[in-house]
């Protein structure tokens, strides 16, 4: 089995890393780019795996499409190939897309008038998907288990002759990255209104004038890659680190560590032009960690792994959804991180880290195909030597991230059981 080790003999941070665009913005700005091919014009897009298996599966010519890992292709082209006309389509995934459920988002676009066809699993991929003209009209929508099911609507809603009123019913999970899509089709110029619990799209004639002009948009840098950036500043004696092209004002929800990492570990956002530097700041008393990730569930792996260094006891509540991930991330952190000698105690939708042993011995940390597992843990690499498993599950996301922390001086090797 394929491993890597990585350690740092300097307990510091200094240097410029340039994470590329927002996963989650890419694959939206695809879709749209593909249903108005004349319109946008993106920089800056995101090199992870799953924006390149987005982006070649909406120009196939492939009778079956497979999007490996990734939850957000499967769900953004479902609903782009149901209003494919006449275009018929078997898309699949791995294994573990095969059950994560889709059947919210499946039974929405089928009361619609989609031609949607469970090939093995009824709620589950793989599809087989047969593309029509679709009218839009009114719909509810369960919005408690995955927003992506809301914003694959979203992004197609525009194209259907009477536009689409969504009714989002039971507590929205993931939130932000409704208003991410609200934000962009928004941007774009399309009539959009999101009102309480209700999202309404009319059709692109109703757009604004701005809507016709061809629109040169730079993708924002990923604010969940740069995640693993405030928990290696956090864990760092001191720090002095650049990463490009951030704004003031983001799209994505997972700005949001800026605030986090300030309040409970010190870390100092300075935005200056395009990019923010981060620096330690020893002035401030870190209070408990007492946070709420319903709306932002993918730094919780981050901040989890960033309390275990600091031996700082947390609870993170609002994950539920992290049972329906890449892998069972409430499980697999408990794994790993027992191998650590944390105290860990799970409920359906929260984890509490209670007490931590001292570590010694280089620990061997499983990842479940999961590129957040890796890159979260990797950050105790600063700390002490810790070893990955099947280290190359971070292309899903973020294929640059070995390679940038060996340019912030990580020793790391490749190695094999
Ligand atoms: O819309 C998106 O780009 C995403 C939405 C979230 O998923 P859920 O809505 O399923 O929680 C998030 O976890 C995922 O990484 C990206
Ligand atoms: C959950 C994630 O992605 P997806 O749902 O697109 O597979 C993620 O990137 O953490």
């Amino acid at each position: 089995m394929n491993y890597i080790n990585i350690n740092k003999k300097k307990k510091d941070i200094n240097g410029y890393i340039h994470i590329t665009g927002s996963k989650s913005e890419s694959n939206r700005f695809l879709i749209l780019k593909a249903l108005f091919p004349n319109l946008i014009f993106l920089k800056n897009i995101s090199n992870s795996d799953d924006t390149l298996l987005l982006n070649n599966a909406l120009f196939s010519n492939k009778k079956e499409i497979n999007i490996n890992h990734s939850g957000t292709a499967m769900r953004f082209l479902t609903a782009f190939f149901s209003i494919k006309e006449k275009k018929e389509v078997l898309l699949t995934g791995s294994y573990r897309i095969q059950e994560r459920p889709i059947s919210i988002l499946v039974e929405t676009l089928k009361k619609l008038g989609a031609n949607i066809v469970y090939e093995k699993e009824i709620g589950f991929p793989p599809l087989r998907i047969i593309g029509k003209k679709l009218l839009g009209g009114e719909i509810y929508m369960n919005a408690n288990l995955s927003s992506q099911f809301i914003s694959s609507i979203m992004l197609i809603a525009s194209t259907f002759e009477n536009g689409l009123k969504i009714f989002l019913s039971k507590k929205i999970t993931s939130h932000s990255y409704i208003k991410m899509t609200f934000k962009i089709l928004k941007k774009i110029g399309l009539n959009i209104s999101w009102n309480n619990n209700i999202i309404y799209i009319k059709n692109i004639k109703f757009s604004k004038k701005k809507f016709k002009n061809k629109k040169k948009i730079l993708i924002e840098s990923d604010w969940s890659s740069a995640s693993y950036y405030y928990s290696l500043v956090a864990l760092s004696k001191k720090a002095n680190l650049n990463l490009k092209f951030y704004k003031k004002k983001s799209l994505q929800g997972d700005k949001i560590i800026t605030n986090i990492y300030k309040i409970f570990f010190n870390v100092k956002t300075i935005f200056k032009k395009k990019n923010i530097n981060l620096k330690k700041n020893f002035l401030l008393k870190p209070k408990t960690i007492n946070i709420n990730l319903n709306s932002t569930p993918d730094i919780a792996q981050t901040i989890a792994v960033t309390c275990t260094g600091l031996k700082k006891k947390c609870i993170l509540k609002g994950l539920k959804t992290l049972k329906v991930k890449e892998t069972d991330r409430l499980n697999a952190l408990k794994n790993e991180l027992f191998k650590l000698g944390v105290k860990i105690v799970l409920t359906k939708n929260s984890l509490k880290l209670l007490n931590f042993k001292k570590n010694k011995k280089n620990k061997y940390i499983n990842t479940y195909d999961d590129h957040r597992m890796a890159m979260s843990f990797s950050t105790l690499g600063i700390l002490y030597p810790i070893s990955i498993l099947h280290y190359n599950v971070i292309n899903k996301s973020y294929p640059n991230f070995w390679l940038n922390l060996k340019n912030l001086y990580f020793i790391i090797k490749n190695k094999k059981i």
